[in-house]
């Protein structure tokens, strides 16, 4: 038997704790990204509404979805992104930064496939221009 199997996503993350230090190193990375600074709608948005608001809202949003505790409160990544006209590289870049993260705290490849493939369901919602 491997009862960490069958856990919520959630607690194979490492609970808000492992998910919050993940969501922490991620932003970091995302707001230093060069492909994702070119763009400028970003840069100016990451410059002024700041980090600490956004690793609040991500990991609040991680922790819901991957059947944490959490009720994110947020607004949709439609009324979110839709403004910020971000391209299919952009997109790719911060899939590249979000690796490197759950890479850093060693989650494990099973794991890392199963939170893609949700964060991959908002992509519609978030890459809105060419
Ligand atoms: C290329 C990919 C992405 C970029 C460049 C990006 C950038 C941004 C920026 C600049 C904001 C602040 C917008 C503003 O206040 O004007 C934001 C908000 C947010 N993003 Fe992203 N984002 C990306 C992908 C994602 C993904 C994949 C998720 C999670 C599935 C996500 C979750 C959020 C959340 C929860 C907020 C806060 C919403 C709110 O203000 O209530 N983002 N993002």
């Amino acid at each position: 038997q491997q009862p960490d199997a069958k856990a919520p996503l959630f607690e194979r993350l490492g609970g808000l704790r492992g998910i919050t230090v993940v969501v922490d190193d991620f932003v970091d990375r995302l707001a230093k990204n060069r492909t994702i600074r070119a763009n400028r709608a970003v840069k100016d948005s990451l410059d002024r509404s700041g980090a600490p608001y956004l690793k609040f809202q991500v990991a609040q949003m991680v922790c819901e979805v991957t059947g944490g505790p959490c009720r994110y409160t947020g607004r949709t990544m439609k009324e979110s992104h839709a403004h910020l006209g971000i391209v299919e590289k952009e997109w790719a870049a911060m899939a590249k930064d979000f690796k490197a993260s759950l890479d850093r705290f060693k989650v494990p490849a099973a794991e890392q496939r199963e939170l893609f493939d949700i964060v991959g369901t908002t992509k519609a919602d978030i890459v809105t221009a060419r």
